[in-house]
């Protein structure tokens, strides 16, 4: 952070007044912005106006011209109306550049400041003030009025520090509510200067914008940080979309905050690279729900998704969590086989025929269950997607119907045994019986379809041999069972998709003609399977691939996961966010491959951010002890602030309804409870309960209660009627999320739940932004203090 200087007391009456004035021109300031914002605004509704007014009538191009201008002001329009909240943010002031040129906001290109321009005497003069918005404005005469918090321009906004200040004086933020500027915090970047604006010193005021943000209340939506991007994540956010970028930090670090601004950033660059669109993928729908207001208050919606993991198959939905035992068996990339083994096993199913009888020629022909056997398997030879060997299938057993007719014999011109050949293949195929029989023999398969088929443990069994373990078998079997899908059903099914290819669709049937219907005609025309070329070119528009592929929390992604995100961006760029100590996945080295194998050999840039903004040091330096044993030897990113309360320890009592606690000062435990009377488990609930009332007066925002992912149904029950700052859930769930107050309830229970169970309690750990309180049961053996086992020294 910025070494401040000079700085102001709310007591001093002096320096209220330079405050005072220093705010009334950041508001003279923004005044002007507003006005050129509004006379902007009737330029554009004056330009809807006359594009609406030059009528309907006009050749096809002065009309398509019309409606391309009514889109832009439209579109610019609704920009300019956004009111945002801090619409102007931030504000630099800098001494004259290298060489005195511009750029196309209007503002000096250079970084480093004209030789000259600091005074031996230690004094300069400002020659450059940029104020940074969300979008840029200019003046009536093109001067910038604000700079786009993305151009070029603003990026000493971001970068400067004092060790490394360039041009930048000082660096000022800038709070405002609607049209009215509240106040402003000051960072000097060259504190030992005397800068002179105007012929008047250059006041500092405040303690700095970024600790102003990190003190916030949280609530359930995620804030944009423009205002205080720090210079390592900017390098991150700004960074040249080529191939792919990799970040990796700790919890807190800001790789969500850095992944959504630098979609944003990709987006103001070049617009018409990222019309394919970018994707990002995010591990949970509670994150989805989380981060989702972020885009639009930076100015961006409609070309990113932001998708959970478990919505990225279209009409499915992941709503369920497997068994960690299941969920290693079906993320795993043995899966591969077991899935390709199951989309041709598919085919077969209880009802399939096992004879073909046919009439052509007037002779009965008939294929056995071994003829019909040595068939499937010559058309299923290669790898080529089941439902698109169908053709062949159908033309295999007709060359089997004609060799067992003996009709091939009888021509040796070639012309006309073709000729004979086509007349049989005729024959049969309008036989409805053997269309019948076609289908159910070869069914197009759908991938919900094999995954049901999948669900029968004998099948499974076969499909899965040597690959998966009969243990293994049974638990998936299961789990495919229940009503639902699970997060890595979804993967598993897009993989399916993959094996199996679309299935053909019937081409829309020709305009009826009256003529066809009158004559009979239109029943006699056989409605035309869609051809390779054309399905090929259905697929091609109807799949889902993006121009770049935002992946957070790439750490807890599992091979088969990496598969399907890699099928949407074959042609891609990458941004890939991760910290491989908060992985939930029991094999890293396994995905690791998965991912190299999504990436491609594109060259990576890799980026480490290295500071903890959420939790306070008090937090971290607990947290930091799990890390310890999740993953002996790696450092846990340093925390920026401290606020003096340390984590809390609360046991439960053997009693239900009886809480010990130790820390500051006694509890007050509810005597009715939601739990009562649920044995040990009531005692768990009331604890809980009394815990999170408790921080919910400590603090303004949010409070969450982390369990393993087998108590979350039960632990959103304890809550109930504590109102909606107050939430439950599981310990997979938390990924991502953070809450002014945490309660991580059994540290044991959630770090034995699965072979990742370290580095998920290290997720939970890591979710509080002031506050957090332990909570053990005596499986976590606490100590007299209160300490569970897993988080002593
Ligand atoms: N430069 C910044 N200015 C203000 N707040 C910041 C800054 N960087 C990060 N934060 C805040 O710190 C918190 C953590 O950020 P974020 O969730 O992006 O971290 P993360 O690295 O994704 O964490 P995790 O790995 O635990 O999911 C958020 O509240 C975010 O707004």
């Amino acid at each position: 952070m910025a070494a401040q200087a000079q700085q102001e007391t709310a007591v001093d009456p002096v320096h209220d007044s330079v405050r005072d004035r220093e705010i009334s021109g950041e508001q003279e300031h923004l005044d002007r912005v507003y006005r050129r914002l509004e006379e902007k605004i009737h330029e554009a509704e004056f330009l809807m106006h006359d594009a609406a007014r030059r009528g309907q009538v006009g050749t096809p191009g002065a009309l398509a011209e019309r409606d391309a201008q009514v889109f832009r002001a439209g579109v610019h329009l609704n920009r300019l109306n956004n009111e945002f909240e801090d619409f102007l943010f931030g504000r630099i002031d800098l001494l004259p550049g290298k060489d005195g040129k511009k750029g196309p906001d209007g503002a000096y290109t250079a970084v480093e400041p004209a030789e000259g321009a600091v005074r031996p005497d230690h004094t300069a003069d400002i020659a450059e003030t940029l104020h940074i918005g969300r979008i840029g404005v200019l003046d009536a005469e093109y001067s910038p009025l604000v700079i786009d918090w993305r151009a070029p321009a603003a990026a000493p906004f971001y970068r400067s520090t004092p060790v490394d200040p360039g041009r930048v004086v000082r660096r000022r933020v800038i709070r405002s509510k609607g049209r009215r500027v509240l106040g402003v915090e000051d960072d000097l970047m060259r504190p030992e200067l005397t800068a002179f604006l105007d012929g008047r010193e250059l006041p500092v005021i405040g303690d700095g914008a970024l600790m102003a943000a990190l003190g916030q209340a949280r609530t359930h939506s995620m804030r944009d940080i423009v205002a205080s991007i720090q210079a390592e994540q900017d390098l991150v956010i700004r960074a040249p979309a080529a191939s792919v970028t990799y970040v990796e930090g700790g919890p807190g670090t800001g790789k969500t905050a850095v992944a959504l601004h630098r979609a944003a950033y990709l987006l103001y660059q070049d617009r018409r690279r990222y019309a394919g669109g970018i994707l990002i993928v995010s591990p949970t729908p509670l994150l989805v729900a989380y981060t989702e207001g972020v885009l639009p208050s930076l100015g961006e919606e409609g070309q990113v998704a932001i998708r959970a993991i478990g919505s990225l198959v279209d009409g499915a939905e992941a709503t369920l969590y497997d068994a960690p035992a299941v969920a290693r068996a079906k993320g795993s990339s043995r899966m591969l086989k077991v899935i390709r083994k199951a989309a041709r096993g598919a085919l077969e199913s209880t009802g399939t025929p096992t004879r073909l009888r046919v009439v052509a020629f007037g002779r009965r022909l008939e294929l056995d269950a071994g003829e019909l056997a040595a068939v499937r398997h010559t058309a299923l030879g290669g790898t080529a997607p089941v439902n698109l060997l169908r053709p062949r299938a159908r033309r295999l057993l007709l060359d089997a119907l004609w060799e067992r007719s003996g009709a091939g014999t009888r021509h040796t011109d070639p012309e006309l045994a073709a000729e004979l050949r086509s007349s049989f293949d005729d024959d049969i195929t309008t036989e409805d019986d053997f269309l019948a029989f076609f289908d159910a023999w070869w069914p197009e398969l759908t991938p919900a379809a094999v995954l049901d088929a999948m669900a029968d443990e004998r099948r499974l069994g076969r499909w899965a041999r040597r690959v998966l373990n009969p243990g293994e078998v049974r638990k998936v079997a299961r789990s495919l069972r229940r009503d639902g899908r699970s997060v890595h059903d979804i993967a598993l099914l897009d993989e399916l998709q993959a094996v199996l290819g679309a299935p053909a669709r019937p081409r829309r049937r020709r305009e009826l003609d009256p003529l066809d219907q009158l004559t009979g005609l239109e029943e006699l025309m056989p409605v035309r399977e869609e051809s390779q070329r054309e399905r090929a070119e259905r697929l091609a528009q109807e799949r889902t691939e993006y121009a770049h592929v935002i992946v957070d929390e790439a750490q807890d992604l599992t091979p088969m996961q990496w598969r399907m995100i890699g099928r949407r961006g074959r042609h891609a760029t990458w941004t890939v966010v991760g910290d491989p100590a908060q992985s939930s996945w029991s094999d890293p080295d396994e995905a690791a491959q998965a991912r190299d194998e999504a990436l491609g050999s594109r060259p990576r840039r890799r980026f480490e951010l290295t500071v903890n903004y959420r939790n306070p040091a008090e937090i971290a330096h607990l947290a930091a002890k799990v890390l310890a044993l999740a993953m002996p030897g790696s450092v846990a990113p340093r925390a920026v602030r401290s606020t003096g309360v340390e984590p809390r320890f609360v046991t439960t009592g053997g009693e239900p309804g009886r809480l010990q606690q130790q820390g500051q000062g006694r509890v007050p435990v509810r005597e009715n409870g939601a739990g009562e009377g649920a044995g040990p488990g009531g005692s768990l609930a009331e604890t809980v309960r009394a815990e999170t009332a408790r921080l919910l007066e400590r603090v303004d925002g949010t409070v969450g209660v982390v369990v393993a992912m087998q108590r979350r149904e039960e632990a959103r029950r304890w809550l109930d009627g504590l109102g909606d700052r107050a939430v439950a859930l599981g310990s997979l769930e938390a990924k991502g999320l953070e809450y002014d107050a945490t309660i991580v309830v059994s540290p044991a229970e959630i770090a034995d739940e699965s072979p990742a169970g370290l580095r998920v309690l290290y997720v939970a750990l890591t979710r509080a932004t002031q506050q957090l309180t332990v909570v053990s049961a005596e499986r976590d053996e606490p100590d007299a203090a209160g300490v569970p086992d897993l988080l002593r020294d």
